[in-house]
């Protein structure tokens, strides 16, 4: 049944009125328990979602409408291996990944842990191999480099994950992420490298996306005449795929091939052998560690009352703020210096999944299914863009995160920088009224005329929401606790809101495109495009005409 049909849909929709109306600050007065009420302790973190714009009514609506969309047997269904990645006609089991299942799967007859501990095996070896030395290069020299060629969802994971746990990392050997085609970063990186130490990663799911493969064979070029082709793809190139045969066709030894499988997203991979680079940075130990702390978010969502489910939780608020009462953007500011990249990963992970318009009935949802994700440090926030945040009648609401530890020995800079978080939703959350601000210049000896004047400006309406997620401390298990949260928290958010929330067709059309346009930058035929793009190539020729005449000239 479509999800607008429920009553609690109805409800929830009959409710944004009441809580447009509503103040945060009156809500805590209301009831000296909400903080209590509305927050959630996990082994790994405190999730507090009290400051957010619900109240009883909304929650239980909101917990009914879970309900009615059924999550508890979708979420059941994702856990067993039905197909729930339909219009792609595949399981999602990135959680068979940790030994996050209930009990085991098998797809197309194989046992799914099966496969996952054969590969987690070969990539410990080849971790161990590598951090003992034993990999060289064709000179023989011992590979101190490893370049991780990937995109996408074959990128922002292992590099997100390795810069949160800096303080983890294994000293033995450096790391860098190529991700884009401008040949800019990958120039500027190999200017930096030894190629006779150098080891490249090759991560593509499909093996075919044309960033990564255009990065690929710069950097075999980069190696000129150092050795045989063949030899430099044994010894200086590994592979990460679901599409080993294209990776083998590529030159790669097989033995240097390290499989994932369909059924893993590209966004959700990071527990694969994708996170070779974290193993590699942080030990093959560490990386067991991030995928049991995912483990334990996994059996959390499975097991917990809706009610007490972190993920759940998250979802409901989310969708609340999207697509009932109008908000379109949420921001993800982690005050964690490691936890940098944090924003950027999770733009891929909820945009790329709940980024869409049909519902699993094939229809227009006519609805908001997922906000706009953005965000930075929000201490670097704080001196760009929270002004917005603070007095844009547009409302924003955020995830704070944070860690009650600090990653460093600096004495005095962790409650400087906690103090900073916790004043920053509080400030959202409560505001300063005209009458505040009032006596605040009167205090400061401004005249009535003055205060007059200057009060509209100072007045901040507050009322805006936030989650703040306070981990004990950042670590491998607490890190992969964190991102499995957001990872169920995007899959109940989809399902509720009846979309399919593991394919990505919307990123199809522009690269069908960009490969058309290709040759015809270079050849300057422009007849079937529209004039703006004709226009686009025209510029491009008669500049690159430009200064190959100049070339010439000079
Ligand atoms: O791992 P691949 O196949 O190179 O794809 C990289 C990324 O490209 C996308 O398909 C989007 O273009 C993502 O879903 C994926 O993570």
């Amino acid at each position: 049944m479509d999800i607008t049909q429920f009553p609690s849909w109805q409800q929830l929709n009959s409710l944004t009125e009441k809580m447009h109306d509503r103040h945060l600050r009156e809500l805590f007065a209301e009831d000296p328990q909400r903080a209590a009420r509305f927050s959630l302790e996990l082994p790994e973190f405190l999730l507090d979602y009290s400051k957010n714009l619900i109240d009883d009514e909304v929650f239980v609506n909101l917990l009914q409408l879970a309900r009615d969309a059924d999550l508890e047997g979708w979420r059941r269904r994702m856990f067993a291996g039905e197909s729930v990645n339909c219009t792609e006609g595949r399981p999602v089991l990135h959680a068979a990944l940790r030994g996050g299942l209930p009990g085991p799967v098998s797809v197309g007859g194989v046992s799914a842990d099966a496969l996952v501990e054969g590969e987690l095996s070969r990539l410990k070896e080849f971790v161990n191999l590598l951090h003992n030395g034993a990999l060289t290069g064709c000179t023989g020299k011992r590979i101190t480099d490893v370049v991780n060629l990937g995109v996408g969802g074959s990128h922002l994971g292992p590099e997100m994950v390795i810069e949160a746990l800096r303080a983890h990392r294994c000293q033995e050997v450096q790391l860098h992420f190529v991700s884009n085609v401008d040949g800019a970063q990958l120039a500027d990186i190999l200017a930096q490298l030894d190629m006779e130490s150098t080891l490249f990663v090759v991560s593509s799911k499909t093996f075919t996306t044309s960033e990564t493969m255009t990065n690929a064979r710069s950097a075999l070029n980069w190696f000129g005449g150092l050795a045989p082709q063949a030899e430099l793809l044994r010894q200086h190139f590994v592979a990460v795929t679901a599409s080993p045969e294209k990776a083998r066709a590529f030159g790669i030894e097989p033995q240097r091939v390290f499989q994932f499988w369909d059924w893993v997203g590209g966004r959700f991979s990071l527990w694969s052998a994708i996170g070779l680079p974290i193993a590699i940075a942080i030990g093959f130990e560490g990386f067991r560690a991030l995928l049991d702390g995912a483990a334990s978010m996994d059996r959390h969502f499975q097991q917990a009352p809706l009610e007490k489910n972190a993920p759940v939780l998250m979802a409901l608020v989310s969708l609340w703020y999207c697509t009932f009462m109008g908000y379109p953007a949420h921001a993800i500011l982690p005050y964690e210096q490691a936890l940098h990249m944090l924003p950027a990963y999770l733009q891929q992970a909820e945009m790329e999944s709940n980024g869409k318009s049909t519902t699993r009935a094939g229809e227009e949802a006519g609805y908001a299914t997922g906000p706009l994700i953005w965000g930075m440090l929000g201490i670097n926030g704080q001196h760009a863009f929270y002004q917005y945040l603070h007095q844009s009648p547009q409302v924003v609401p955020a995830d704070f995160i944070g860690s009650v530890t600090p990653g460093h020995q600096l004495p005095g800079h962790h409650e400087i920088l906690l103090a900073n978080m916790f004043a920053q939703s509080q400030a959202l959350m409560n505001g300063v009224s005209r009458e505040q601000v009032e006596t605040d210049l009167a205090v400061r000896g401004l005249g009535a005329e003055e205060v007059d004047r200057l009060a509209p400006y100072k007045v901040h309406r507050g009322n805006r929401p936030s989650n703040t997620i306070l981990l004990r401390k950042l670590d491998p298990h607490s890190l992969g606790a964190l991102i499995a949260l957001y990872e169920h928290k995007i899959f109940a958010q989809g399902v509720i809101l009846q979309i399919y929330s593991f394919d990505q067709w919307g990123v199809e059309l522009g690269k069908g495109l960009a490969a058309a346009l290709q040759p015809q930058l270079e050849s300057g035929d422009s007849h079937n495009q529209d004039a703006s793009t004709a226009g686009l190539i025209d510029y491009y020729q008669r500049v690159t005409a430009g200064s190959a005449a100049l070339d010439f000239a000079g």
